[in-house]
């Protein structure tokens, strides 16, 4: 009986949770991810496909998926959809020109059966450049206030220096002790 309660203790509290990384290309997904698991900025060249990675924060097991952000690649999205808990949506706070697109990747995700369920992180990143958006007019800009079926944060970061990357993560891990 033991055994069969240690067995099953381990199975829930080692459980996966599925994330996507998505964000149009050179919003820096790829280095956030690599952040994540050494703590250190790689360089990076445009990611084709995917990456993935397994991180773990207190005992809290995510399977991340860094997906490629090109425009030719945005259409296969929906192919990692399926069992997605989270989506963290990588934004460059610089690129004001398509913030726009970000939105509406973001509301054609969120509208999606496969991700119904999912909580979304939203990361302002590249925050240490000059003219920036802030993290409240990015959230303002995407109207992040109307979304009412999905979980959602928004964090500042900046992904070559790792700040704000943990906070994200917190959230996410307290959200993960929800499901
Ligand atoms: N200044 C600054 N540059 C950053 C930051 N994060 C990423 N970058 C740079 O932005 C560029 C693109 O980063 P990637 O991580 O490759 O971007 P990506 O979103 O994975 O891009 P795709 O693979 O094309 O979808 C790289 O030169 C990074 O070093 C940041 O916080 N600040």
């Amino acid at each position: 009986m033991g055994l069969i309660f240690a067995k099953l203790w381990s199975f829930f509290c080692n459980q996966e949770h599925k994330v996507i990384i998505v964000g149009l290309d050179n919003a820096g997904k790829t280095t956030i991810l690599y952040q994540f698991l050494m703590n250190e900025v790689v360089h990076t060249s445009p990611t084709i496909g995917s990456n993935v990675e397994e991180i773990v924060v207190k005992n809290t097991h995510f399977l991340m998926w860094d997906i490629g952000g090109q425009e030719s690649l945005r259409s296969s999205w929906n192919t990692y959809y399926s069992n997605t808990e989270f989506i963290i949506l990588v934004v460059d706070s610089t690129d004001r020109e398509r913030l726009a697109i970000s939105k509406e990747e973001l509301y054609r995700m969120l509208a999606h059966e496969d991700l119904r369920k999912a909580a979304v992180l939203i990361f302002a990143n590249k925050q240490d450049m000059k003219d920036c958006m802030s993290a409240a007019e990015i959230s303002k800009y995407l109207t992040l206030s109307s979304i009412k079926d999905h979980p959602w944060h928004i964090q500042s970061c900046c992904a070559l220096t790792g700040e704000g990357l943990c906070q994200g993560l917190e959230w996410m891990t307290s959200r993960a002790g929800l499901r």
